[in-house]
Protein backbone atom coordinates (compact mmCIF):
# COMPACT_ATOMS: atom_id res chain seq x y z
CA UNK A 1 0.00 0.00 0.00
CA UNK A 2 1.35 3.75 -0.60
CA UNK A 3 2.65 5.31 2.41
CA UNK A 4 0.19 8.65 2.09
CA UNK A 5 1.74 12.16 2.34
CA UNK A 6 -0.35 15.34 3.12
CA UNK A 7 -1.40 16.59 -0.04
CA UNK A 8 -1.06 16.24 -3.86
CA UNK A 9 -0.78 19.14 -6.63
CA UNK A 10 -3.64 18.63 -8.56
CA UNK A 11 -3.76 21.41 -11.46
CA UNK A 12 -1.61 23.97 -9.67
CA UNK A 13 -3.36 23.33 -6.54
CA UNK A 14 -1.75 21.21 -3.18
CA UNK A 15 -4.54 19.34 -2.81
CA UNK A 16 -5.42 16.91 0.38
CA UNK A 17 -4.24 13.66 -0.31
CA UNK A 18 -8.06 12.40 -0.19
CA UNK A 19 -9.40 14.73 -2.32
CA UNK A 20 -7.57 14.13 -5.04
CA UNK A 21 -10.14 12.18 -6.65
CA UNK A 22 -11.74 12.29 -10.77
CA UNK A 23 -15.12 10.79 -12.07
CA UNK A 24 -15.55 7.60 -13.51
CA UNK A 25 -15.92 8.56 -16.93
CA UNK A 26 -12.22 10.37 -17.00
CA UNK A 27 -11.49 9.56 -20.16
CA UNK A 28 -8.07 8.30 -19.57
CA UNK A 29 -9.50 5.60 -17.20
CA UNK A 30 -11.19 4.03 -20.51
CA UNK A 31 -8.75 4.73 -22.93
CA UNK A 32 -5.11 5.13 -21.20
CA UNK A 33 -4.80 8.71 -22.64
CA UNK A 34 -2.41 9.29 -20.27
CA UNK A 35 1.50 9.66 -19.55
CA UNK A 36 3.22 9.86 -16.09
CA UNK A 37 7.04 9.99 -14.98
CA UNK A 38 8.55 8.19 -12.10
CA UNK A 39 11.38 10.59 -10.39
CA UNK A 40 12.94 9.92 -7.31
CA UNK A 41 14.18 11.94 -4.69
CA UNK A 42 17.19 11.56 -2.05
CA UNK A 43 18.24 12.71 1.28
CA UNK A 44 21.64 13.76 0.84
CA UNK A 45 24.87 13.38 3.60
CA UNK A 46 24.87 16.94 4.30
CA UNK A 47 21.15 16.97 5.42
CA UNK A 48 19.93 18.51 2.05
CA UNK A 49 17.63 16.98 -0.34
CA UNK A 50 17.66 16.23 -4.45
CA UNK A 51 15.92 15.26 -6.71
CA UNK A 52 17.95 13.28 -9.68
CA UNK A 53 17.81 14.62 -13.06
CA UNK A 54 14.05 16.02 -12.55
CA UNK A 55 14.22 18.20 -15.33
CA UNK A 56 15.35 15.75 -17.68
CA UNK A 57 12.52 13.39 -16.64
CA UNK A 58 10.01 16.76 -16.83
CA UNK A 59 11.07 17.33 -20.03
CA UNK A 60 10.41 13.18 -21.00
CA UNK A 61 7.06 13.96 -19.14
CA UNK A 62 6.37 16.60 -21.88
CA UNK A 63 7.50 15.19 -24.29
CA UNK A 64 5.49 11.94 -23.60
CA UNK A 65 2.43 14.42 -23.97
CA UNK A 66 3.43 15.22 -27.29
CA UNK A 67 4.03 12.17 -28.35
CA UNK A 68 0.57 10.87 -27.86
CA UNK A 69 -1.00 14.05 -28.91
CA UNK A 70 -1.95 15.34 -25.49
CA UNK A 71 -2.50 19.07 -24.69
CA UNK A 72 0.30 19.76 -21.85
CA UNK A 73 -1.09 22.71 -20.07
CA UNK A 74 2.84 22.88 -18.52
CA UNK A 75 6.03 23.48 -19.44
CA UNK A 76 9.03 21.22 -18.06
CA UNK A 77 10.03 24.38 -15.95
CA UNK A 78 6.56 24.57 -14.31
CA UNK A 79 6.99 20.85 -13.77
CA UNK A 80 10.05 20.74 -12.22
CA UNK A 81 8.70 23.88 -9.77
CA UNK A 82 5.74 21.42 -8.83
CA UNK A 83 7.52 18.69 -7.79
CA UNK A 84 10.09 21.09 -5.53
CA UNK A 85 6.97 22.79 -3.94
CA UNK A 86 4.99 19.03 -3.16
CA UNK A 87 8.21 17.25 -1.73
CA UNK A 88 8.65 20.59 0.69
CA UNK A 89 4.58 20.60 1.17
CA UNK A 90 4.90 17.16 2.50
CA UNK A 91 8.22 17.65 4.32
CA UNK A 92 9.82 14.55 2.49
CA UNK A 93 13.54 14.60 2.53
CA UNK A 94 13.35 11.28 0.10
CA UNK A 95 10.50 10.48 -1.84
CA UNK A 96 9.16 8.97 -4.65
CA UNK A 97 7.53 11.35 -7.77
CA UNK A 98 5.04 10.19 -9.47
CA UNK A 99 3.87 13.48 -11.84
CA UNK A 100 1.03 12.08 -14.17
CA UNK A 101 -0.96 13.96 -16.95
CA UNK A 102 -4.36 12.22 -18.73
CA UNK A 103 -7.33 13.16 -20.66
CA UNK A 104 -10.16 14.52 -18.29
CA UNK A 105 -14.13 14.16 -18.75
CA UNK A 106 -16.34 15.02 -21.42
CA UNK A 107 -16.54 13.25 -24.53
CA UNK A 108 -16.41 9.74 -24.76
CA UNK A 109 -15.38 7.48 -27.50
CA UNK A 110 -11.72 7.30 -29.08
CA UNK A 111 -11.34 10.76 -29.69
CA UNK A 112 -10.63 12.63 -26.81
CA UNK A 113 -12.16 15.66 -28.28
CA UNK A 114 -11.97 18.59 -26.77
CA UNK A 115 -11.71 17.15 -22.82
CA UNK A 116 -9.23 18.74 -20.31
CA UNK A 117 -5.80 17.22 -19.33
CA UNK A 118 -5.45 17.21 -15.89
CA UNK A 119 -2.08 17.06 -14.01
CA UNK A 120 -1.15 15.70 -10.87
CA UNK A 121 2.35 15.22 -8.92
CA UNK A 122 2.22 13.30 -6.36
CA UNK A 123 5.29 12.37 -4.04
CA UNK A 124 5.36 9.09 -1.46
CA UNK A 125 8.07 7.45 0.15
CA UNK A 126 9.33 3.73 -1.91
CA UNK A 127 12.30 1.79 -0.55
CA UNK A 128 13.60 -0.98 -2.89
CA UNK A 129 11.18 -1.32 -5.90
CA UNK A 130 12.53 -5.11 -6.42
CA UNK A 131 12.23 -6.04 -2.41
CA UNK A 132 15.12 -5.11 0.09
CA UNK A 133 17.17 -8.15 -0.17
CA UNK A 134 16.93 -7.88 -4.28
CA UNK A 135 19.89 -4.62 -4.33
CA UNK A 136 22.43 -6.78 -2.51
CA UNK A 137 21.27 -10.51 -3.41
CA UNK A 138 20.19 -9.86 -7.00
CA UNK A 139 16.89 -11.57 -8.48
CA UNK A 140 15.34 -14.16 -10.67
CA UNK A 141 14.02 -13.39 -13.68
CA UNK A 142 12.31 -15.21 -16.56
CA UNK A 143 11.58 -14.17 -20.89
CA UNK A 144 8.18 -13.19 -21.28
CA UNK A 145 5.71 -15.27 -23.40
CA UNK A 146 4.78 -11.48 -24.77
CA UNK A 147 6.94 -9.16 -26.45
CA UNK A 148 7.76 -6.05 -25.97
CA UNK A 149 5.58 -3.61 -28.50
CA UNK A 150 6.56 -2.74 -31.80
CA UNK A 151 7.86 0.62 -32.53
CA UNK A 152 5.19 1.39 -34.66
CA UNK A 153 2.31 -0.09 -32.30
CA UNK A 154 3.03 1.35 -29.17
CA UNK A 155 5.16 4.32 -28.91
CA UNK A 156 7.99 3.22 -26.72
CA UNK A 157 9.55 6.58 -25.82
CA UNK A 158 6.39 8.15 -24.55
CA UNK A 159 5.85 7.20 -20.71
CA UNK A 160 2.29 6.34 -21.64
CA UNK A 161 0.53 4.64 -19.14
CA UNK A 162 -0.92 2.08 -22.13
CA UNK A 163 2.16 0.67 -22.41
CA UNK A 164 2.08 -0.55 -18.93
CA UNK A 165 -0.87 -3.47 -20.07
CA UNK A 166 2.19 -4.97 -21.57
CA UNK A 167 4.40 -4.45 -18.46
CA UNK A 168 1.75 -5.51 -16.27
CA UNK A 169 0.97 -8.94 -18.35
CA UNK A 170 4.70 -9.77 -18.07
CA UNK A 171 4.94 -9.45 -14.38
CA UNK A 172 2.03 -11.22 -13.38
CA UNK A 173 3.36 -14.21 -15.32
CA UNK A 174 7.01 -13.84 -14.16
CA UNK A 175 5.32 -13.65 -10.23
CA UNK A 176 2.89 -16.64 -11.11
CA UNK A 177 5.69 -18.73 -12.49
CA UNK A 178 7.57 -18.39 -9.38
CA UNK A 179 10.02 -15.29 -10.64
CA UNK A 180 10.78 -11.85 -9.56
CA UNK A 181 10.49 -10.00 -12.83
CA UNK A 182 10.29 -10.37 -16.67
CA UNK A 183 12.37 -9.93 -19.31
CA UNK A 184 10.95 -8.57 -22.68
CA UNK A 185 12.10 -9.53 -25.96
CA UNK A 186 10.97 -7.31 -28.74
CA UNK A 187 9.15 -8.67 -32.13
CA UNK A 188 12.36 -9.81 -33.99
CA UNK A 189 13.35 -11.90 -30.66
CA UNK A 190 16.14 -9.41 -29.62
CA UNK A 191 16.44 -8.63 -26.04
CA UNK A 192 14.35 -5.28 -25.00
CA UNK A 193 13.90 -4.24 -21.22
CA UNK A 194 11.86 -4.98 -18.09
CA UNK A 195 8.45 -4.75 -17.16
CA UNK A 196 10.10 -1.67 -15.61
CA UNK A 197 13.30 -0.90 -16.03
CA UNK A 198 16.60 -1.11 -18.71
CA UNK A 199 18.44 -3.86 -18.88
CA UNK A 200 22.33 -4.30 -19.41
CA UNK A 201 25.02 -7.10 -19.46
CA UNK A 202 28.97 -7.19 -18.96
CA UNK A 203 30.94 -9.83 -20.89
CA UNK A 204 34.62 -9.70 -20.64
CA UNK A 205 34.46 -6.32 -18.74
CA UNK A 206 32.61 -5.19 -21.97
CA UNK A 207 29.00 -3.66 -20.74
CA UNK A 208 26.08 -4.19 -23.40
CA UNK A 209 22.50 -2.77 -23.35
CA UNK A 210 19.91 -2.90 -25.95
CA UNK A 211 20.37 0.39 -28.24
CA UNK A 212 17.68 2.81 -27.88
CA UNK A 213 14.90 2.13 -30.86
CA UNK A 214 12.85 -0.25 -29.18
CA UNK A 215 12.73 0.82 -24.85
CA UNK A 216 12.39 3.68 -22.99
CA UNK A 217 14.93 6.15 -22.98
CA UNK A 218 15.85 5.72 -19.25
CA UNK A 219 17.26 8.58 -17.20
CA UNK A 220 19.42 6.05 -15.09
CA UNK A 221 20.30 4.02 -18.08
CA UNK A 222 21.82 7.61 -19.69
CA UNK A 223 23.79 8.41 -16.21
CA UNK A 224 25.10 4.33 -15.79
CA UNK A 225 26.41 4.41 -19.65
CA UNK A 226 28.07 8.39 -18.55
CA UNK A 227 28.82 6.71 -15.41
CA UNK A 228 30.76 3.57 -16.91
CA UNK A 229 32.68 5.28 -19.22
CA UNK A 230 33.98 7.34 -16.69
CA UNK A 231 35.11 4.83 -15.02
CA UNK A 232 36.83 3.76 -18.09
CA UNK A 233 34.36 0.84 -19.44
CA UNK A 234 33.52 0.13 -23.05
CA UNK A 235 29.45 0.31 -23.22
CA UNK A 236 28.48 -0.98 -26.57
CA UNK A 237 24.49 -0.30 -27.51
CA UNK A 238 23.34 -3.12 -30.32
CA UNK A 239 21.07 -5.78 -30.45
CA UNK A 240 21.10 -8.50 -27.99
CA UNK A 241 20.29 -12.29 -28.62
CA UNK A 242 18.06 -13.60 -25.56
CA UNK A 243 21.14 -16.77 -25.19
CA UNK A 244 23.77 -13.63 -24.52
CA UNK A 245 21.68 -13.14 -21.28
CA UNK A 246 22.48 -16.89 -20.29
CA UNK A 247 26.50 -17.10 -20.59
CA UNK A 248 26.94 -12.93 -19.46
CA UNK A 249 29.12 -12.49 -16.50
CA UNK A 250 26.61 -10.04 -15.18
CA UNK A 251 23.32 -9.22 -15.85
CA UNK A 252 21.56 -5.84 -14.14
CA UNK A 253 18.51 -3.80 -14.53
CA UNK A 254 18.74 -0.08 -13.73
CA UNK A 255 15.50 2.65 -13.48
CA UNK A 256 14.33 5.18 -11.20
CA UNK A 257 12.23 2.72 -8.97
CA UNK A 258 14.90 -0.10 -9.43
CA UNK A 259 17.77 2.33 -9.23
CA UNK A 260 20.79 -0.82 -10.15
CA UNK A 261 19.36 -4.15 -9.48
CA UNK A 262 21.76 -6.97 -10.16
CA UNK A 263 19.81 -10.21 -12.02
CA UNK A 264 21.10 -13.57 -10.61
CA UNK A 265 19.25 -16.13 -13.00
CA UNK A 266 17.28 -15.64 -16.57
CA UNK A 267 14.93 -18.60 -16.91
CA UNK A 268 16.69 -20.89 -14.22
CA UNK A 269 20.15 -20.31 -15.67
CA UNK A 270 22.38 -18.49 -13.47
CA UNK A 271 24.11 -15.45 -14.66
CA UNK A 272 28.20 -15.33 -13.41
CA UNK A 273 28.37 -16.92 -9.73
CA UNK A 274 24.57 -16.26 -8.87
CA UNK A 275 25.14 -12.92 -6.85
CA UNK A 276 26.16 -9.08 -7.96
CA UNK A 277 29.13 -9.07 -10.03
CA UNK A 278 32.23 -6.24 -9.49
CA UNK A 279 31.12 -4.24 -12.61
CA UNK A 280 27.27 -4.22 -11.03
CA UNK A 281 28.40 -3.28 -7.83
CA UNK A 282 30.80 -1.11 -8.25
CA UNK A 283 28.62 1.05 -10.51
CA UNK A 284 25.88 0.35 -8.03
CA UNK A 285 28.18 1.60 -5.50
CA UNK A 286 29.28 4.87 -7.44
CA UNK A 287 25.49 5.62 -8.24
CA UNK A 288 24.19 5.54 -4.68
CA UNK A 289 27.22 8.31 -3.66
CA UNK A 290 25.91 10.11 -6.80
CA UNK A 291 22.46 10.14 -5.87
CA UNK A 292 23.48 11.62 -2.38
CA UNK A 293 25.42 14.05 -3.20
CA UNK A 294 28.67 12.51 -2.47
CA UNK A 295 30.64 13.04 -6.05
CA UNK A 296 30.50 16.72 -6.96
CA UNK A 297 31.31 15.51 -10.60
CA UNK A 298 27.86 15.02 -11.27
CA UNK A 299 26.19 17.74 -9.24
CA UNK A 300 24.37 19.03 -12.30
CA UNK A 301 22.54 15.84 -12.46
CA UNK A 302 21.13 17.03 -8.61
CA UNK A 303 18.37 19.21 -8.32
CA UNK A 304 18.78 20.39 -4.57
CA UNK A 305 15.95 21.36 -2.22
CA UNK A 306 15.14 21.64 1.82
CA UNK A 307 12.98 19.12 2.89
C1 LIG B 1 9.44 0.31 -19.40
C2 LIG B 1 10.51 1.06 -18.65
N1 LIG B 1 11.80 1.00 -19.14
C3 LIG B 1 12.79 1.66 -18.49
C4 LIG B 1 12.55 2.38 -17.34
C5 LIG B 1 13.73 3.12 -16.71
O1 LIG B 1 13.58 4.52 -16.98
P1 LIG B 1 14.24 5.57 -15.97
O2 LIG B 1 13.42 5.51 -14.70
O3 LIG B 1 14.14 6.90 -16.64
O4 LIG B 1 15.66 5.14 -15.72
C6 LIG B 1 11.25 2.47 -16.80
C7 LIG B 1 11.00 3.29 -15.54
N2 LIG B 1 9.96 2.71 -14.73
C8 LIG B 1 9.34 3.64 -13.77
C9 LIG B 1 7.98 3.12 -13.33
C10 LIG B 1 8.01 1.95 -12.37
C11 LIG B 1 6.59 1.59 -11.93
O5 LIG B 1 6.40 0.41 -11.56
O6 LIG B 1 5.68 2.46 -11.95
C12 LIG B 1 10.28 3.90 -12.59
O7 LIG B 1 11.32 3.20 -12.47
O8 LIG B 1 9.95 4.84 -11.82
C13 LIG B 1 10.22 1.81 -17.48
O9 LIG B 1 8.94 1.88 -17.04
Amino acid sequence: MVQKSETIWFDGKQVPWDEANVHVLTHALHYATAVFEGIRAYECADGSSEVFRLRDHMIRFVNSAKILGIKMPYTADEMTEAAIETLKRNKLAGAYVRPLAFVGEGAMGVYPGDNPTRVIVACWPWGAYLGEDALEKGINVRCSSFSRHHINVMMVKAKASGNYVNSVLAKNEALADGYDEAILLDTTGHVSEGTGENIFLVRDDIIYTPHLDGVLGGLTRDSIISLANDLGYEVREEPIARDMLYVADEVFFTGTAAELTPISSVDRRTVGTGTAGPVAKLLQTEFFKIVKGENPDYEHWLHRYQA
